[in-house]
């Protein structure tokens, strides 16, 4: 039986599973598509290296075009991250007629629509299950599993670094820079944690999940992005005394056609199943008019469980291949895609505001969220000892974004309004 030769473009974290997987379960795989599996050609930066995983020599290469020009090899893995080589080296094989899996979701938030359209003209397949949410499958759960219903949101904790950070302060109190350390040490971070902790890789993963879900090409731009940096104990204190956790989450929405994506730090409801997804944990809330509430829980990154969904991949083309049907299945966003406007986009909202500490302030606080129409569910005063001034905590109800921005911007010219010390989305 002609087995199907894979060049695989990096042999890190995720490659060294991906050689794990299709070496270790060899027959099962063979079962499932009627195929043997073979890795053919491995390009690596430095052939030298030590690897935690033993691999012939003479499959080790540092030139990419090697495998690119190898007209044996009929599937490439891309695991090795980056954008620009990536993308070439992806458009350079699909040129060839090459089916492509990768795991990078910064080149597919990026360039996504530019290499599905390639791979739609030369009839490849482009598969991406690794790059969002690493182990859980939710890629194909969006495109297959809810075909047949409209989703209205989806809620991610999609980057496991930030999880972990927010995690630990809660249950610890440890402080912020030293779970990132520890992040970092245990390998979850990205090698720059900008991109974790300021929340740009949630927000790629979300540009992918956003255009699957409603079925329009998001950009990356469309998403309105903010990070865990300026969490502090003190929010989270204040947020687990009302009854939330501070999760970094992924939102996306719709409503009658117009749809909003944000990643932003947000005090979800302890009820709400995505409070207790805990440490580098993953999970997706999927809302579907038809279905309801669905979520989606499991490791979001790592060697393994990022494999597993590399390796499915492959076996979906391998399959495609035996059926000859290949590129026929892509995904296409059918639908135009229209921006909420700030007027538009609605949530319930937490704000911490410290005040001049004197008789009157509460009243005039609460006038301003009358001025704008914004009613408030909850509101907590009280003194604080280690300085001179109150806080108010406030918990409104849904309110626009638009009317709680006039809210803040009134509140900075109020003297009696020290500091807006926290604002956050509040979910559940
Ligand atoms: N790690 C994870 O948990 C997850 C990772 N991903 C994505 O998977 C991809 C791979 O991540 P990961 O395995 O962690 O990355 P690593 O940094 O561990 O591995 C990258 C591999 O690619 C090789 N490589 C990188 N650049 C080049 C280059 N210019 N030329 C030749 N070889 C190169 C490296 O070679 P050498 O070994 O010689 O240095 C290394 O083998 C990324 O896109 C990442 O975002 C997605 C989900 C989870
Ligand atoms: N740094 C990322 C790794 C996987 O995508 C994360 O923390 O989720």
């Amino acid at each position: 039986m002609k087995p199907i030769k894979v060049g695989l473009l990096g042999l890190g974290t995720v490659g060294t599973g991906v050689v794990r997987i299709v070496e270790g379960h060899q027959a099962d795989l063979l079962s499932q598509t009627g195929s043997p599996i073979e890795i053919a050609s491995i390009l690596v930066q430095d052939k030298s290296k030590n690897r935690n995983i033993s691999v012939s020599p003479d499959k080790l290469t540092e030139n990419p075009w090697d495998i690119v020009e190898n007209p044996e090899i009929d599937v490439v893995v891309e695991v090795m991250g980056g954008i620009e080589l990536s993308k070439e080296l992806m458009l350079a094989c699909l040129e060839k007629g090459k089916h492509i899996v990768t795991a990078n979701k910064d080149l597919m938030a990026l360039h996504g629509p530019e290499i599905l359209a390639k791979a739609a003209e030369k009839g490849c397949d482009v598969f991406y299950e690794a790059s969002v949410a690493g182990g859980i499958p939710i890629i194909r759960t969006l495109i297959e599993g809810f075909s047949s219903d409209r989703i209205t949101k989806i809620m991610g904790i999609v980057n496991g670094t930030t999880n972990y950070i927010l995690t630990k302060m809660s249950q610890e109190g440890a402080a912020y820079a030293d779970v990132l350390k520890e992040a970092q040490q245990l390998g979850y971070a990205e090698s720059d944690p900008t991109s974790d902790v300021e929340g740009f890789d949630a927000a790629r993963k979300m540009t992918i999940l956003g255009t699957l879900g409603f079925h329009a090409n998001v950009a990356l731009g469309d998403v309105e992005v903010k990070g865990i940096s300026n969490v502090t104990k003190e929010d989270i204190t204040y947020g687990k005394r009302l009854g939330y956790e501070v999760k970094l989450l992924g939102i996306a929405e719709r409503q009658d056609d117009h749809i909003s994506i944000s990643v932003q730090p947000t005090m979800v409801k302890k009820s709400h199943p995505l409070a207790s997804v805990n440490g580098v944990f993953n999970a997706v809330y999927v809302y579907g008019e038809a279905v309801g509430e669905t979520m989606f829980y499991g490791p979001g990154a790592g060697e393994m469980p990022t494999a597993t969904s590399v390796v499915a991949d492959l076996v979906a083309v391998v399959r495609n291949m035996n059926l000859g049907i290949n590129g026929r299945r892509g995904f296409k966003p059918y639908k135009e895609k229209k921006l909420k406007t700030d007027e538009q986009i609605a949530s319930k909202n937490f704000i911490l505001l410290h005040v001049a500490d004197k008789a009157g302030v509460l009243a005039q606080i609460t006038q301003v969220f009358a001025q704008y129409d914004v009613s408030l569910e909850s509101v907590l005063q009280h003194p604080n000892a280690s300085n001179p001034n109150a806080e108010i905590i406030i918990i409104t109800h849904d309110a626009s974004k638009a009317s709680i921005n006039k809210v803040l911007k009134q509140f900075e010219s109020l003297d009696v309004v020290h500091e807006i010390k926290s604002v956050y989305r509040v979910e559940g």
